[in-house]
């Protein structure tokens, strides 16, 4: 599909098995979650532009790359997108964050925004939002209408799981965002619900079902 990057590493499939399987406990859940998340940043991070320092080695003198962490912002969208956000910040600790707050209403389906912080420069850095789910899309379409009205430019977006109708609908209004994700799966069920998916993934990182 255009526009949407399938990682299909044998670690990431691996663990978004064990992930999907309804016996698996918050605790595993959250702890593949960041497992994944850090196999994810390295696939989305892959092209990113290096530049060289020179440092000194035991024997010598040498230019070396470098990855500016700083020109990064990981959007995270409340709440399971904290979830990716855990393991991107162990590869990339010195990435700024932004929180989105967005939860989906269950019976139309709207986003509904509750809280929104990011870095005033954000329009000379490159944003990757995270979030486990693209379903309807609308709440990623959302966070990122929120993000391009402060001024964001460069975005990507990191998923775990996309619905062949939310990748749709988010090329509709964002075609300029890249989509990554793990999986791209069958459909969505009549309560919006990815199938065969892995449920709600913000109840079965923090248990709150
Ligand atoms: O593509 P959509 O149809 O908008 O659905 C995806 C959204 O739904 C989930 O969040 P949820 O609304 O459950 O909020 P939560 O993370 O706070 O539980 C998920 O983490 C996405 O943000
Ligand atoms: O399947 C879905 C759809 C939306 N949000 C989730 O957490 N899971
Ligand atoms: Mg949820």
């Amino acid at each position: 599909m255009d526009g949407v990057t399938v990682i299909n590493h044998p670690l990431v499939q691996h663990k978004l098995t064990i992930m999907r399987k309804k016996e698996t406990s918050t605790a595993g859940f959250r702890r593949l979650l960041r497992e994944i998340s850090t196999l994810l940043c390295y696939e989305v991070t892959r092209d990113l532009e290096i530049t060289y320092e020179e440092i000194e080695t035991p024997i010598t003198t040498m230019q070396s790359p470098i990855l500016e962490g700083k020109k990064l912002v990981f959007a995270s969208i409340l709440r399971a997108g904290n979830g990716l956000l855990e393991g991107m910040l162990d590869l990339v600790p010195s990435a700024r964050v932004s929180h989105i707050g967005v939860y989906r209403d269950h019976e139309t389906l709207k986003p509904v925004e509750y809280y929104f912080k990011a870095p005033e420069d954000i329009d000379e850095r490159l944003v990757i939002v995270v979030d486990p789910m693209l379903a309807t899309g609308n709440s990623s379409i959302a966070a990122i209408d929120k993000l391009k009205e402060r001024g964001a430019k460069n975005i990507r977006f990191l998923c775990l799981l996309a619905a062949p109708e939310g990748i749709r609908n988010f090329h509709e209004f964002h075609p300029d965002v890249p989509i990554f994700t793990a999986s791209i799966d069958s459909h969505l069920d009549e309560n919006g619900y990815i199938v065969p998916g892995l449920g709600d993934a913000g109840d079965r990182m923090y248990g709150t079902k």
